[in-house]
């Protein structure tokens, strides 16, 4: 046993899962305290991590370390245990406003050079470019990912079923994704038969060869996939979607994951914007080039550089953008009010949670007009879209789920080092010329995989190690036997990738006992209406998919089951022997923010948190002897259960319950349950005052905690707060905060 004290890492991150970390923490020291259980921070925010990359620039005292690598350093380690929060995964857009608020309050780091042209504008560009899109998950996901539904969690919604939306057979709404030149398309694959080192590069019509990669070092058994998206047929599809949504009068709304794929989809999102706009596009192009406007980030750069300019020339342009609606199908709205449509920035409308949303209240998008509306779903690559057209067709068919009966679809996912198109990103190109896209041997020159592509299209090569393959399949093997669900791969055979996994699963399943488990591999959307079919009759089955259904899937059915993928538990076993808890599938939920700001109601439910506190607890005290931190998990599981029973989750509405009042509740079941039990003496003598003190006073706590809602609030800034500020916005119970300060002593 180790003699360190035993330490679970709890990340400080961004926007509602910071909120309300800045009163979970003072719970949390205060119940793990007792237990000898030491309770760290490691601020990765987007903040955090602009100022670790930049210490040159700042004084002595303002100077941050590189937490994040710092983490992904300990995540390799057996002994680690951290809890992990939703972060942002940055567009330019928040970068720059990032950036903005820490030099306003006297960073002195560097502008964002969006067009850099000067070689130390272009080493600073790199250096931010760590600080964007999915900056942080792929580091320290060195482990495969387990998300679920507890049965409480399950238990609780079929009682307390959320709101569903109908689903009418006449619905028009339908999902649009290329059938040539994608991705899919042209992707080829291979095993590696021994280790070796390749270079990605571009041999040009006139023979110049162009080194896009020097260097990837590859592990034996790994497997690799070279796939490319042509421009052309992205803009043909496009002009046609279009078209064809105009003709019939239907919605027209775009969904990529611009966070993950963050090189490949921006590009793809902005051949959208400047096709839709295309003849505003046509007559200003030059002009949109000398501003540098760069519509991979959304229409908002273009609007934000129209800034700079004359008024009349400002008004000309803005008329010829909005000329180009009056031939142009309806664009789905994510603000109505503010006139903010689906092209206004690529991190607005992210896929895994807009389009079980859209599914959940019946296929609907909303319109300028604030209604909702049938929609195009616009997933340009068809290798994943497919499923979303296949549930829609049975929701058309079947009518909407209902949440009272429905079974459950936990997801095993293969996730560990990068894995496949999510740690693509490094090796993702924009061709500048028409030639041959190589994966090139280093040492014996031979050409491994080989595409024919033009200027313009994306060419990318994904990885997935080994290790993390065989992982993946004895997780998806003990979460069967676990759980006595059958268990799915949702494998196409036909994709090239899939076809070299499938050798894999069908190799290391027979590592296993599988005596009596249903285990059973199918392509992607037989595998969705196999699912679906049981779904609706409430039978449980397991999903075990690569990286992006992973993420597909861990959103879609906890929002249809749950209402949000924010109450699953969500596990990632690190591949070292050590846990990552992360805490909900779902994201950091920017505009319950605003709320908070504008009505101090904090509607974040912080379920996810109680749910990854108690597994930490649960192995910290397995992996480390500590009988407390047992004590701890089994109490605040039993506490949780009371918490969704007696329904204190957060209320969306201000005035009602919001996420403090939660977490209050849960603090005094949680000390309850402690006096209550005998399984360690000590603990039931520490918390009966604490278990005395809340009961007693619960509704003056309660009243204390309603109070204050109602009225704006200032917490210092938006992606820096003020930690002072914050904590008296979010602990704003004196007596609370006496009786959490009872338990330091
Ligand atoms: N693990 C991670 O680090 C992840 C990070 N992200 C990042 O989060 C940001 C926002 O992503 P987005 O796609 O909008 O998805 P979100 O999951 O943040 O938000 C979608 C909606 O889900 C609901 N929701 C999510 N979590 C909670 C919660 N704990 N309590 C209550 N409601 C919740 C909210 O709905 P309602 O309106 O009903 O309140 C919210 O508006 C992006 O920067 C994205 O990159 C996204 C996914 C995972
Ligand atoms: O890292 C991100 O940007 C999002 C991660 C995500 O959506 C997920 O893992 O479900
Ligand atoms: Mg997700």
């Amino acid at each position: 046993m180790s003699t360190k004290q035993p330490t679970i890492i709890y990340t400080l991150t961004d926007e509602a899962p910071l909120l309300a970390t800045s009163s979970f923490l003072s719970i949390i020291r205060a119940f793990a305290g007792p237990a000898g259980i030491n309770i760290a921070t490691s601020d990765i925010s987007v903040a955090a991590r602009i100022l670790g990359e930049f210490p040159e620039f700042l004084t002595e005292d303002q100077r941050v370390t590189d937490n994040l690598a710092e983490l992904g350093k300990l995540t390799l380690l057996p002994d680690t245990n951290i809890i992990k929060l939703p972060n942002i995964s940055a567009s330019v857009h928040q970068l720059v406003a990032a950036i903005k608020e820490l030099q306003g309050k006297g960073y002195k780091i560097p502008d964002f050079p969006e067009d850099p042209k000067t070689e130390a504008e272009k080493a600073v560009r790199k250096r931010y470019a760590k600080c964007l899109g999915s900056a942080v998950n792929p580091v320290l996901r060195e482990g495969n990912s387990d998300r679920r539904a507890p049965k409480a969690v399950k238990d609780f919604a079929k009682k307390n079923p959320h709101s569903m939306g109908a689903w009418s057979m006449a619905s028009r709404t339908h999902v649009a994704h290329m059938t040539h030149g994608d991705f899919y398309h042209g992707e080829k694959s291979m095993t590696l038969d021994r280790p070796r080192d390749v270079k990605m590069e571009l041999v040009t019509k006139s023979g110049e060869k162009i080194v896009l990669k020097p260097k990837v070092s590859l592990l034996e058994g790994e497997i690799i996939d070279s796939m490319f998206m042509s421009k052309k047929a992205l803009l043909e599809f496009y002009e046609e979607q279009m078209e064809d949504a105009r003709k019939t009068g239907v919605m027209f709304s775009l969904h990529v994951k611009a966070t993950m794929m963050k090189v490949s989809h921006p590009i793809v999102f902005g051949h959208a914007v400047r096709i839709f706009y295309k003849e505003a596009f046509e007559k200003h192009g030059q002009l949109f080039a000398e501003l540098g406007v760069n519509v991979n980030n959304g229409l908002v750069n273009l609007y934000d550089k129209l800034q700079g300019l004359p008024n009349s020339q400002r008004e000309e342009i803005i008329r010829d953008l909005h000329a180009c609606h009056e031939h142009r199908p309806e664009l789905a709205m994510v603000d109505s009010a503010k006139g903010i449509s689906n092209l206004h920035a690529p991190n607005d409308v992210i896929v895994d949670a807009s389009m079980p949303a859209m599914i959940r209240i019946g296929g609907k998008m909303w319109g300028a007009d604030g209604r909702p509306k049938d929609t195009k779903a616009v997933i340009p690559e068809s290798t994943f879209a497919r499923i979303y057209q296949e549930i829609i067709n049975f929701c058309k068919t079947n009518g909407n789920f209902d949440p009272r009966t429905m079974g459950t679809v936990p997801n095993v996912g293969l996730m560990a080092q990068q894995a496949e198109e999510y740690g693509s990103h490094d090796k993702t190109f924009e061709i500048s010329e028409d030639g041959v896209a190589n994966i090139v041997d280093l040492a014996t020159g031979e050409v491994l995989l080989s595409q024919n592509v033009e200027t313009g299209d994306i060419w990318r090569m994904c990885q997935v190690k080994d290790a993390p393959i065989r992982d993946w399949v004895k997780l998806a093997v003990t979460r069967a036997r676990n759980s006595g669900m059958p268990a799915v791969f949702w494998l196409d055979p036909y994709r090239p990738h899939e076809h070299e996994l499938i050798q894999k699963v069908v190799k290391y399943v027979k590592e296993h006992d599988t005596t009596g488990l249903k285990l059973e591999i199918m392509s992607q959307v037989r595998a969705m209406r196999y699912t679906l079919e049981r779904v609706v009759r409430g039978l449980d089955t397991i999903s075990v998919t690569g990286n992006i259904l992973r993420d597909y899937l861990t959103d879609l059915f906890p929002i249809l089951e749950l209402g949000t993928s924010a109450k699953m538990l969500s596990i990632v076993p690190l591949m070292a022997g050590g846990g990552m808890y992360e805490t909900g599938a779902g994201g950091s939920a920017p505009k319950h923010v605003k709320q908070l700001v504008e009505e101090n109601h904090l509607r974040w439910d912080s379920l996810g948190e109680f749910l990854a506190l108690a597994v930490s607890f649960e192995d910290l005290g397995l992996k480390t002897g500590n009988q407390k931190a047992k004590v701890l998990a089994k109490t605040l599981d039993t506490a949780t259960g009371k918490l969704l029973d007696n329904n204190k989750n957060p209320s969306p509405k201000t005035g009602e319950l919001d996420n403090r009042g939660s977490q209050f509740y849960l603090a005094m079941y949680w000390a309850q349950e402690l006096a209550a039990q005998t399984d360690d003496k000590e603990l039931q003598r520490q918390f009966a005052p604490l278990a005395r003190t809340l009961t007693e006073n619960e509704k003056t706590i309660a009243a204390e905690l309603s109070a204050v809602q109602g009225q704006p609030v200032d917490i210092g800034g938006y992606y820096m707060p003020d930690f002072e500020k914050l904590e008296a916005v979010m602990r704003p119970s004196p007596t609370f905060n006496a009786a959490l300060a009872s338990m330091k002593g």
